[in-house]
């Protein structure tokens, strides 16, 4: 066993060691509250207590999984997989399972997706004739999320007046119907969204005294991770079930809690120092994380900040480069300059690719890093966009999954009920869905008793349902007795699905049948994971479909095309660590977004948003803005977010002389300007500038003689020019083909040792 302790510096040894009652870990980033957390439990395990007395809670599975790794690197393998240990969502899903007797549930309750969720709101928002313009399926969606993480029931919720006014002023007065009418049809569906696990676990503990009891008795410790962004409903389901034994440790920065959109509470933390009275607190100082120049810089910005908990951070870290910031005249110019920018990287330090990181503030911005990044060829990975599990012909399939395991699963069946095409068509549906709502059954079980109805039905329709009810029945007599592969296998058959990707011989129907594949992969590699830690009997479709229902972007992660650069929004790098991380999009009007800019409480969260984005660099961040962007159809004008200026000047890279400059490139070329873009490094106090014409004088223009040459026609003694490091003299030539490369000495930029094939110089003339 490796002696771990020695690991920790003296504070967070002392976080680690004192396990017994109460105890609150508030650090700011990187200060190293993850790695308490870790080694609590392994320090937990090393000194006797068992594994699945331990329940630690953690924001992705991603982290988990993580944490794990490293535990079992110190106690072992076998130990450390029968911890309890995974998001609230995938923790108390399972638990909810042994226990869905109790809720009036099915055991394999099905767990609805965003997706699910929201064209189960757009059918009822259909059924009750209300307007599509006023009524829009994802608002109504957080409505009715923020409401269940504030455990408000519906029946709560039609009662309380206040809220009922507030929706009408809203010119939104139907909200509660939909969401009543939604959980029933939910439980009808014997289904649960997201965040009925959560408020079902509180039903759960509150009206089961006695079940309450015996999981307070089972597990005596407890470990929560990011615990400034649990909602109410989270921070009770802890509460109740740390009574007992009292041992709870949780760790979070409040700088850093950006979730409030989704009912995320600061005050969790206010309400633990008032909840145990007798509580340990454990400051962590050092940030082990970021270089001296970020830790200063992120300091600096959200010391603007009002409401926080005040808190030291310093880093022993080299100083590190300054903060470099990017101008591009265009969103487009921008992704290009950062994606020369992150070829730079790559060459001169040999740093992965997965060393690096693009964030933005929301995931329409992917895009064009999608594209500029492909143009390079640099491998990438976008988080969050069209992930794997939500592709088209994955969501069928899953579909076909979910039903065979949870037939009165509505929306799975509305799903593939007519895909592949079987004749069953929007009126059978229709009048299905009419049947079903009359009598109070999901769909499945109105198909069971339509024999029995003659009605709007016509009988080569009831012919047609009772055989795709059929189908499926005979799916489910494979399930039990088939490992979760073999049964896949056989429904992706027999559904006809393969058979119908095959028939579309194009391009993307080619890609559909490989994800398909790809599927069929990742369920044998569940499969040999589970038995690698030692689960005995056959894994089922059961097992592998609660695994995937509860999977976020981040866990799809495969290891051998893990070297790429990760592109994600803020929020879903909330935790992690890059070398280099670029924050782009830096204007006003999207970062901070135009939603929040009116109220000041808002500002406050993007500006932590902020904080947690620079933060996560542990070498050297990049902001990058643009002066115009593609919005809602229309290139707008956008001027460089206040956080910009909100940071210390001296920890930005200083501009060059523009003089100097300019004087080689009399001319400016910006109105000329087109996608291959040039290079610029605008002054800070340009930066501070809101008007977007004012950084145009500090934009860099090539020369006007330039001409293409192919890297092999370049020679000794030339005078080239380079779109970032402007022009220079090619001083050497080594390598032949791909390899060859260039030693250049650059008038403003130095000497600099160049791959040919990535250096696109231009020959000046
Ligand atoms: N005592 C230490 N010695 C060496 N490295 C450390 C130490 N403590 C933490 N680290 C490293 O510092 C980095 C940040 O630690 P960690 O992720 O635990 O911080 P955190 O406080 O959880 O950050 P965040 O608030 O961003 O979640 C990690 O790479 C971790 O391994
Ligand atoms: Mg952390």
């Amino acid at each position: 066993m490796s002696n771990y302790l020695d690991e920790l510096s003296e504070i967070q040894r002392e976080a680690v060691t004192n396990t017994e009652g109460p105890s609150l870990v508030i650090a700011s980033a990187g200060s190293g509250k993850t790695r308490v957390l870790t080694y609590r439990i392994a320090h937990l395990l090393t000194i006797g207590v068992k594994p699945w007395s331990i329940m630690a809670l953690t924001f992705t599975n991603k982290a988990a999984r993580e944490m794990k790794e490293r535990i079992a690197k110190i106690v072992g393998q076998e130990t450390a997989s029968k911890l309890w240990m995974g998001t609230f969502h995938s923790i108390f899903a399972k638990i909810l399972r042994s226990e869905a007797e109790h809720l009036g549930y099915d055991r394999n309750f099905t767990i609805y997706d965003t997706t699910d969720s929201k064209n189960l709101i757009t059918q009822i928002i259909k059924e009750l004739k209300l307007d599509a313009q006023s009524y829009k399926p994802g608002e109504i969606l957080s409505r009715i999320s923020l409401a269940k993480n504030n455990l408000i029931t519906p029946q709560a919720y039609s009662q309380n007046a206040s809220i009922i006014q507030q929706d009408v002023r809203a010119r939104k007065g139907e909200i509660h119907r939909i969401y009543t009418l939604y959980a029933q049809r939910c439980k009808k569906a014997s289904a649960m969204d997201f965040d009925d696990l959560l408020l079902n676990t509180n039903v759960l503990f509150r009206d089961f005294p006695d079940v309450l009891q015996k999981y307070q008795e089972r597990f005596r410790y407890f470990l929560v991770d990011e615990y400034q962004d649990t909602n109410f409903s989270q921070y009770l389901i802890v509460k109740k079930l740390s009574e007992r034994h009292r041992n709870l440790c949780v760790v979070g920065d409040d700088a850093q809690s950006i979730y409030s959109f989704r009912g995320a509470k600061i005050e969790n933390i206010l309400n633990f120092q008032n909840d145990y009275k007798d509580y340990r607190l454990f400051k962590l100082e050092q940030n082990y994380r970021s270089t001296q120049t970020i830790v200063n810089a992120a300091n600096s910005v959200i010391a603007k900040n009002e409401k926080q908990i005040p808190k030291i951070a310093y880093s022993s870290n080299e100083e590190g480069e300054k903060i470099k910031l990017i101008s591009a005249y265009t969103d487009q110019e921008e992704g290009f300059l950062i994606a020369s920018e992150i070829l730079n990287i790559v060459h001169q330090t040999h740093c992965n690719y997965s060393d690096i990181a693009i964030l933005y503030r929301t995931n329409a911005q992917s895009r064009i890093f999608e594209e500029t990044l492909r143009k390079r060829n640099i491998p990438y990975r976008i988080y969050g966009s069209l992930s794997f599990y939500q592709r088209k012909e994955i969501k069928d399939l899953l579909a076909y999954i979910r039903i065979t395991v949870n037939p009165n699963d509505d929306e799975a069946f509305r799903r593939v009920v007519n895909y592949p095409a079987r004749g069953i068509g929007n009126t059978t549906m229709g009048h299905l869905q009419e049947l079903a709502n009359q009598q109070g059954l999901s769909l499945w079980q109105t198909v069971g008793v339509l024999g029995n109805t003659t009605g709007a039905i016509k009988p080569a329709a009831v012919k047609k349902l009772d055989d795709f009810r059929n189908l499926i029945i005979s799916f489910q007599q494979k399930i039990y007795n088939q490992d979760a592969y073999e049964a896949v296998y056989h429904i992706a058959n027999a559904s006809g699905l393969i058979s119908d990707l095959k028939a579309d011989k194009s391009q993307e129907g080619i890609s559909r049948l490989q994800n398909i594949e790809e599927m069929l992969n990742g369920i044998r590699e569940f499969i040999e994971g589970r038995k690698a830690e030692g689960y005995e009997e056959t894994v089922t479709l059961v097992d592998y479909l609660e695994n995937v229902a509860l999977l976020t972007d981040q866990d799809t992660d495969k290891d051998e095309d893990n070297n790429r650069v990760s592109v994600m929004t803020v929020h879903s790098a909330k935790g992690l660590e890059f070398d280099y991380v670029f924050l782009t999009g830096l204007e006003e009007n999207l970062f901070p977004s135009t939603m929040s800019i009116s109220s000041a409480e808002d500002i406050e969260e993007e500006r932590r948003l902020f904080y947690v984005a620079l933060t996560r660099a542990a070498k050297k961040a990049f902001i990058s803005y643009a002066q115009t962007r593609f919005r809602w159809g229309t290139s707008t004008n956008c001027s460089p977010s206040r956080f910009i200026k909100e940071i210390d000047p001296q920890y930005i890279e200083a501009s060059f002389d523009e003089n100097q400059w300019e004087s080689s490139s009399p001319q400016n070329t910006r109105q000329n300007f087109t996608q291959r873009s040039y290079y610029n490094k605008p002054s800070t106090q340009n930066v501070a500038s809101t008007n977007p014409k004012a950084n145009s004088a500090t934009i860099s223009t090539p020369p006007k003689n330039l001409k293409d040459i192919a890297p092999a026609d370049i020679r000794i003694g030339m005078k080239v020019y380079h779109a970032k490091f402007g022009d220079g003299i090619v001083e050497n030539i080594e390598g032949d083909g791909p390899n060859r490369k260039a030693m250049v000495n650059f008038r403003m930029a130095g000497s600099k040792n160049l791959l040919l094939k990535f250096a696109n110089l231009k020959k000046v003339d």
